[in-house]
């Protein structure tokens, strides 16, 4: 279960918007839950039965523990992944000082392990849906051995980029990945692409075609594209394609619905 908070946000706005997602949830406000309300009041979070008795008060200073950004390089990481990393990476600078930035450039997205164990107050949420959670694809300690990702957003294309190698652990037919798995990666690029235009969303349907398989232990860039939005729905393009774009792994094309809060709360 995931979900974030973003804005459609010039790109200086969106990297601290990216930030931001996991320092959220600050002065969240009630949320309805049961007989259970949270309720947030910056800088301490508070976090209180219907009878209003304090259960626990925490400090900030708990949240200020920098989590690991399981996008940044490790030793795992091919040439290929490591070249295509660098690639992006280097036209990802952020704009200097009193230059305008129209969102020409590609923003590298950070990624952890639990949607909401670093969100200020999210922490608590956690635990109210389940305090063992962590991201599906972020779970397998040993570097490599299953999703090794980075996603890169470009605004102005309304385009992300993932590029992702994929470890041992992923087998399906037989020295190749398995198509759970590519699913897997196409619903987190495609629905981090749309949580990047309104958050928090959630898949409503997910087709895809599976055109050649892809070999395990390679590289391959997954790419989305936005092809309409209307109201609260989302409509991405997905492909997975060899790195030098001659094979077509995969195609896919994904709905999103936007969503309140009290709809995973409602569970
Ligand atoms: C800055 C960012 C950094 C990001 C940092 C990243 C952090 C790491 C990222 C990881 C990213 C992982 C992303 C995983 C995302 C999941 O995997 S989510 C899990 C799988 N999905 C689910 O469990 C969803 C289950 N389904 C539901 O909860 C509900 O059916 C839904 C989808 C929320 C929709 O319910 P609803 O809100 O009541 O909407 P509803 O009124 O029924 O329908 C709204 C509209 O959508 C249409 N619709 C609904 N369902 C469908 C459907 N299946 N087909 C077609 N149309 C549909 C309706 O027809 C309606 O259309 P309109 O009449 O408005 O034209």
């Amino acid at each position: 279960m995931v979900f974030f908070f973003a804005q459609s946000l010039s790109i200086l706005e969106m990297a601290r918007s990216v930030s931001r997602i996991f320092s959220g949830f600050r002065c969240f406000g009630s949320l309805p839950f049961g007989n259970t309300q949270l309720k947030t009041q910056c800088p301490s979070v508070l976090f209180r039965t219907t009878s209003e008795r304090t259960v626990v008060q925490v400090l900030p200073s708990i949240f200020s523990r920098k989590p690991r950004d399981f996008s940044l390089p490790n030793s795992s990481w091919g040439e290929e992944m490591m070249r295509l990393y660098n690639y992006y990476n280097s036209q990802s600078e952020e704009a200097t000082e009193g230059q305008e930035d129209h969102g020409e450039q590609w923003t590298r997205l950070p990624s952890y392990n639990r949607s909401l164990k670093y969100a200020t107050g999210g922490v608590y949420l956690s635990k109210i849906i389940q305090s063992k959670a962590r991201l599906f694809t972020r779970n397998i300690r040993d570097p490599g051995a299953a999703f090794e990702y980075v996603v890169f957003f470009r605004q102005d294309k309304q385009r992300c980029v993932c590029v992702f190698q994929a470890g041992h652990l992923l087998e399906g037919p037989p020295g190749h990945v398995h198509g759970g798995a590519i699913a897997t990666m196409i619903d987190t690029v495609t629905g981090t692409h749309a949580s990047l235009l309104s958050a928090p969303v959630m898949t409503a349907n997910l087709n895809i075609n599976y055109r050649s398989p892809i070999p395990l232990g390679s590289t391959v860039l997954i790419e989305s594209t936005l092809d309409k939005e209307e109201g609260k729905k989302k409509f991405i393009l997905c492909s997975v394609t060899s790195t030098d774009g001659s094979r077509v792994h995969t195609e896919a094309t994904a709905l999103f619905v936007s969503i309140s809060i009290s709809h995973l709360l409602r569970g």
